[in-house]
């Protein structure tokens, strides 16, 4: 587990991003945890991706893909399957799951009640890839105080009505800033940064540069991290990359909600 910064404080809200490697993972001991913390008044709000699914997809209809900076380059073509697989069949998919766990959810995206306002990242290197210009926050407020959890699928809308691609961690960490969580949890494939084999358990901002600029972060960890250091530099105390699977520890344990 790579923390980036550990204080102690009363965390009132959460927003849990749920990386598409672990999506089809998630265990009772997830979901016991996950209640646990709604029981002790958390309120808690689920991102995800869906990578793998999403490459599956594109395979499926002979498409290749590109990723530059982590980030899927996604063309007109793409942009639909992309769409439809994150908010067709990953987010009702993982929306069941909670609920038959018990878990009260709503599965939403960017355009429900323009959740997630979005603009064209850099058309000319990425095409339809988005970022986040506004966040409906009274929308997950009204859940989240309803004791609702809302579960969000990383597709943007533009104000004429076009869907973008957002990387799920963009998403998570956009999120986390607009509600002004105390704690983004980035749960993925690996138990935090490794750089030559060793898990680094703290990460300060210049070592993260130093490490995409050498090459030993790459891929889909590079959204996670810009996304865990533009959440710490905006004043959000804890982020924390963890891993579900591999370590079979208890990810959601006391210790993060003291
Ligand atoms: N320094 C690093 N430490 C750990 N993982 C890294 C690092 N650099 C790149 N990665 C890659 O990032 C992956 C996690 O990102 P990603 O595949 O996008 O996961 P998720 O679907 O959970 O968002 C890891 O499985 C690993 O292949
Ligand atoms: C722009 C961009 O990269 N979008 C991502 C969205 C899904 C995602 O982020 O999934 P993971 O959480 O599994 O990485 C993609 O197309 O793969």
């Amino acid at each position: 587990m790579t923390t980036f910064k550990s204080t102690h404080h009363t965390v009132r809200k959460m927003v849990i991003k749920l990386g598409g490697s672990t999506l089809e993972g998630l265990n009772e001991a997830f979901f016991r945890n996950f209640k646990a913390l709604q029981e002790q008044g958390i309120q808690l709000i689920i991102t995800h991706g869906g990578g793998p699914a999403i490459n599956r997809e594109l395979a499926a209809a002979n498409i290749k893909s590109q990723v530059v900076n982590g980030l899927r380059v996604t063309n007109e073509e793409m942009i639909g399957i992309v769409q439809s697989t994150l908010i067709g069949k990953v987010n009702p998919a993982l929306v069941h799951e909670l609920n038959a766990a018990g878990i009260n959810s709503v599965g939403l995206n960017g355009f429900d009640q323009t959740l997630l306002e979005s603009e064209f990242l850099d058309y000319e290197t990425y095409k339809y890839v988005g970022k986040v210009k506004n966040v409906n926050v009274k929308l997950l407020n009204t859940l989240t105080e309803s004791g609702i959890v809302p579960v969000i699928a990383c597709i943007g809308a533009t104000k004429d009505g076009h869907a973008l691609n957002i990387n799920g961690d963009t998403v998570a960490s956009e999120i986390a800033l607009a509600v002004g969580a105390d704690r983004l949890l980035l749960v993925t494939d690996v138990a935090g940064i490794r750089i030559k084999d060793k898990f680094q358990t703290e990460a300060t901002p210049n070592l993260i540069k130093q490490w995409i600029d050498e090459g030993d972060i790459y891929g889909g960890m590079i959204p996670k991290v810009q996304g865990a250091l533009n959440c710490l530099q905006s004043g959000i105390p804890s982020v924390q990359i963890v891993n579900e699977i591999l370590t079979g520890t208890t990810i959601l344990s006391e210790e993060l909600v003291k």
